[in-house]
């Protein structure tokens, strides 16, 4: 059995950790962290782990982390740099659910994350974690940086189009939705209840960290820079993600459902549905799975590609155990293969 420690296991990532690890058939919880909550057991803080997850919240401590197999960090962005080092050393191997190690540019990340990087030599090494594009990499990395939510989507929607020079990759649009979770379960006033239900806007508009991530990985499957304008939108519901993803075709001829099924044939967590679908994040909620449908509206050279995605699921924990999977040379869908609850 894999011996796994989760830090930062307060979090939305984190209950949704512990709920696909505690379901794994290879894996052991060992260490779950909090400060706040240290010495509680787990299921005074999550009900719904009484009788499955049978630990205490501990303080985080690289001695008892480093005995663990793999660690999971569920924390804050600038928080898995300061640990990964000494576990990394210890021969444990980790999976930041957060943004240290996403980005190749440490400048242009401490641009976005407005901190300097404690250990760019890690930062060189760490393995971006969308298997559909590194499966190779993830299988033998010992630092993965699991991607962002809206970059798991936008990345899976628009790679068959750039990888294939399909299209225009100078002018590509992403015009995103997400639940509320997304934004963590720290209180914050635009997601209490009375601010977010009833009510529907974009934010970030001329800037959102996540732009870069998506820019960096469609970047390298086009094989050159491209251009890309990403606007999320807070809607109010609790989970998923919806991205509406556009590009201009060079051949309005292309035969889009072809390019993507064939792109995906052998992928178990993306499914190109048939010609005409649109998707609903509902058919996706607490499953690992992306669900994609492409359309050519009626006299236009545009590709238009709709992609849903529970964003605490394949948008994070759930991704983060498809690459541990990987990383420990198990079936890459073991512990992830339940379907999505609906409604
Ligand atoms: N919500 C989502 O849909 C997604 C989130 N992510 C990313 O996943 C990460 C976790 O997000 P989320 O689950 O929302 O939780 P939070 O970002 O709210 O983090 C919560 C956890 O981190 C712990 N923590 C905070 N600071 C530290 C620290 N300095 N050292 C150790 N532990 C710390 C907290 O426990 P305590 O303070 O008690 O120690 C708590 O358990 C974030 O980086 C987020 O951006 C990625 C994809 C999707
Ligand atoms: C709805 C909402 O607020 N979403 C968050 C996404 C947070 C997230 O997942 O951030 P990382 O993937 O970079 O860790 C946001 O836009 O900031």
């Amino acid at each position: 059995m894999i011996t796994a420690g989760i830090v930062g296991g307060t979090g939305y990532t984190g209950v949704e950790l512990l709920r696909l690890l505690s379901a794994h058939p290879a894996v052991t919880l060992r260490v779950i962290t909090s400060r706040a909550q240290a010495g509680q057991p787990v299921e005074a803080h999550f009900p719904n782990l009484r009788g499955v997850v049978d630990l205490a919240f501990s303080e985080p401590d690289p001695a008892t982390l480093g005995d663990c197999d793999v660690v999971f960090f569920a924390t804050p962005n600038g928080t898995a740099m300061e640990m990964a080092p000494t576990l990394i050393a210890a021969g444990t191997k980790v999976i930041d659910l957060g943004a240290d190690f996403r980005l190749r540019d440490l400048e242009e990340w401490s641009r976005w994350y407005g901190m300097t990087h404690t250990c760019p030599e890690l930062a060189a090494e760490a393995v971006y974690g969308l298997p559909e594009r590194h499966r190779a990499a993830i299988r033998a990395a010992r630092l993965v940086a699991n991607p962002g939510c809206y970059p798991t989507a936008v990345q899976l929607g628009l790679m068959p189009l750039v990888e294939s020079g399909a299209v225009d990759t100078a002018h590509l649009v992403a015009d995103a939705k997400s639940g509320a979770s997304g934004a963590g379960r720290q209180p914050r006033q635009h997601t209490l209840l009375c601010e977010a239900a009833e009510n529907f806007h974009a934010y970030g508009a001329s800037g959102h960290r996540h732009m870069p991530e998506i820019r960096q990985g469609l970047s390298e499957a086009a094989g050159h820079a491209v251009g890309l304008t990403f606007v999320p939108h807070l809607v109010p519901m609790i989970r998923g993600i919806h991205a509406t993803l556009y590009a201009r075709l060079h051949d309005p001829a292309t035969d889009l459902q072809a390019l993507y099924e064939n792109r995906y044939a052998d992928e178990p967590f993306v499914d190109v549905l048939p010609p005409g679908s649109h998707p609903e994040t509902r058919t996706v909620r607490g499953g690992n799975m992306v669900r994609i449908a492409v359309h050519r509206p009626v006299d236009s050279d545009m590709a238009l590609v709709l992609a849903v995605e529970d964003n605490l699921v394949k948008g994070a924990a759930g991704q983060a155990v498809q690459n541990m999977n990987l990383m420990f040379g198990l079936d890459e869908t073991a512990g992830l293969a339940h379907t999505a609850v609906l409604p």
